[in-house]
C-alpha cells in the first residue's frame, strides 16, 4: 500500500539529508506510528507519501503508484485517496462544523443528497452529531480535531495520515482522539501517524517505525515509543571520561540483575542522535529504570525491541469493492503516463466517485511547478478539485458540479 525503497530526501540548501536510504512498507489495514526526535524525518515521510515533496533518490510507492510518475495535474485525484490530519486542525474558521466537512465533498462535485447523508453519518462517528451548527471557535481543541478527522475520512480514504494529531491536546482528550483513530483503523483504513507522544505509543502497542537523523533504527510490530530517539547511546564517548564509564557499568549491571523471567533479551538497534554515529545493535535487558549519566542525560536500559524490517514486496492489495472500471481508468492515468501501468494485481486508486478530498492546506506553502500553477485554481492547488482538462487530457473531465 505504501512502500519506500531506498528513499533519500535532501532539501535544497541543506547539507544533511532529512531521510537517508529509508526502506519500509506499510500494508493495507496497518496502524503505524512514526516516532523519533524533532527533525528526525517523520513529517518528511508523510510529505513524500502525499507527493508534497519529491524524493531525491529512491522511490515511493503509494496505492500501487510510483508517486514520482504521477503528473502534476493528476495529483489531486491521487490525493483524494489519502485523508490527512494535522496538529493544528486547519479548519475553515468561518464555516460551521457541518460546512467544514461538507466543503470537501462539494468541491469534488458530490451531490447535495450525498452530502446531506454522508456528513451527519461521519459527525456521528466522531461524536459531534449535536455540534453540526457550531463554529470552530466554539469548540474545544479535541472537538476541533474530531471535525478535522471527520473531514479527512468523510469520503472513505484508503489511508489516513496524521501528523502529530494529539500535539495540541491534553492527555485525556488525546486518548479520545486515539480511540477514534483506532476505530477508523478497525474499519479498514490504513493509518500512519507521526508522533512524539510516548504514552500513546506505549499504550497502543502497534507497529512503530523509529527514525533517528533520517534513518530507520527500529521497525517493531508491537512496539512502544522506545528511547533511542531521545537518549544518547549507552557507550560513553571519549570526552565523557570516567563518570560516563561508571554510568554505563551501572546500567549494564542493572540489566544483568534483572530476573530472567522479566527479561526478554533481544538485539536492539540504537543510534546516537548527538553524534550521528551509525546505529548499532545493543544487547540489554528489560529494565526501565532510568539512570543519570555524567552529563545528566537519562539513560534507560529497556530493551525489548526487535529490529524488523518489512520486505519490499510488490503491492498486491486488492481493490476496494466500490471501484468502478471508469474510475480505475482515470485514477491510474499517472502510471500510464510513464508507460509503467500498475500490475494487474496492484490496487487501483480509488474511484473518483468515491474519492477522498485531501485537506491539503500545506500544499499552499509549497510552490507547484510553474507549468502547473499557471492553469490551476486555488481549489485545484489545494488538492480539493481536479485540474480542468486541457485538450490533451479529456479523460479527466471530473470536477465540482457547482
Ligand atoms: N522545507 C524544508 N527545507 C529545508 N529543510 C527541511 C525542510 N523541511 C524539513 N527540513 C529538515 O529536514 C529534517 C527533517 O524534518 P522533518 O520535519 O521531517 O522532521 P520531524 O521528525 O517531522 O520533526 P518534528 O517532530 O519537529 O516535526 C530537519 O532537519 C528539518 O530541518
Amino acid at each position: 500500500m505504501i512502500r519506500f525503497d531506498q528513499v533519500t530526501k535532501k532539501y535544497a540548501g541543506t547539507t544533511k539529508p532529512a531521510l537517508n536510504a529509508v526502506d519500509f512498507e506499510v500494508k493495507r489495514g496497518e496502524f503505524v506510528f512514526l516516532v523519533g526526535a524533532s527533525g528526525s524525518g517523520k513529517s518528511s515521510c508523510l510529505r513524500l507519501i502525499l507527493k508534497e515533496e519529491k524524493p531525491s533518490n529512491g522511490t515511493v510507492h503509494v496505492l500501487g503508484h510510483n508517486v514520482s510518475s504521477i503528473s502534476n495535474r493528476k495529483i489531486p485525484y491521487f490525493r483524494r485517496n489519502l485523508g490527512v490530519v494535522f496538529q493544528d486542525f486547519r479548519l475553515l474558521p468561518n464555516k460551521t462544523v457541518f460546512q467544514n466537512v461538507a466543503f470537501t465533498l462539494q468541491v469534488i462535485g458530490k451531490s447535495r443528497g450525498f452530502v446531506q447523508e454522508a456528513v451527519p453519518d461521519v459527525l456521528k462517528m466522531v461524536g459531534l452529531e449535536n455540534k453540526a451548527q457550531r463554529m470552530p471557535h466554539e469548540l474545544s481543541g479535541g472537538e476541533q480535531q474530531r471535525v478535522a478527522i471527520a473531514r479527512a475520512i468523510v469520503n472513505k480514504p484508503q489511508v489516513l495520515l496524521a501528523d502529530e494529531p494529539t500535539g495540541n491536546l491534553d492527555p485525556a482528550t488525546s486518548a479520545g482522539i486515539m480511540q477514534l483513530l483506532e476505530r477508523i483503523n478497525a474499519n479498514g483504513t490504513t493509518v500512519v501517524m507521526a508522533t512524539h507522544e510516548a504514552a500513546i505509543v506505549d499504550k497502543m502497542q502497534r507497529r512503530v517505525i523509529e527514525l533517528v537523523e533520517g534513518g530507520i533504527v527500529r521497525d517493531e510490530t508491537h512496539g512502544g515509543y522506545g528511547t533511542t530517539a531521545v537518549i544518547p547511546e549507552l557507550g560513553p564517548r571519549k570526552e565523557r571520561g570516567v563518570d560516563a564509564e561508571k554510568a554505563k557499568r551501572a546500567v549494564e549491571e542493572a540489566a544483568r540483575e534483572t530476573p530472567t523471567t522479566q527479561s526478554v533479551v533481544t538485539p536492539r538497534r540504537t543510534a546516537t542522535a548527538e553524534t550521528g554515529a551509525a546505529p548499532r545493535l545493543v544487547e540489554s535487558a528489560e529494565a526501565d529504570a532510568p539512570v543519570e549519566t555524567a552529563d545528566d542525560a537519562p539513560v534507560s536500559a529497556d530493551a525489548t525491541t526487535h529490529a524488523q524490517r518489512s520486505s519490499a514486496t510488490e503491492d498486491v492489495d486488492s481493490a476496494p469493492p466500490w471501484v468502478t472500471s471508469r474510475a480505475v481508468d482515470e485514477s491510474d492515468a499517472g502510471a500510464e503516463e510513464t508507460g509503467s501501468a500498475p500490475a494487474a494485481d496492484e490496487p487501483p486508486a480509488q474511484p473518483l466517485t468515491q474519492s477522498q478530498p485531501i485537506i491539503g492546506l500545506p500544499l499552499v506553502s509549497g510552490p507547484l511547478p510553474e507549468d502547473t500553477q499557471e492553469h490551476l485554481s486555488l481549489a485545484e492547488r489545494l488538492g480539493l478539485r481536479a485540474a480542468k482538462p486541457r485538450d490533451e487530457d479529456k479523460e479527466q473531465n471530473v470536477g465540482p458540479t457547482q
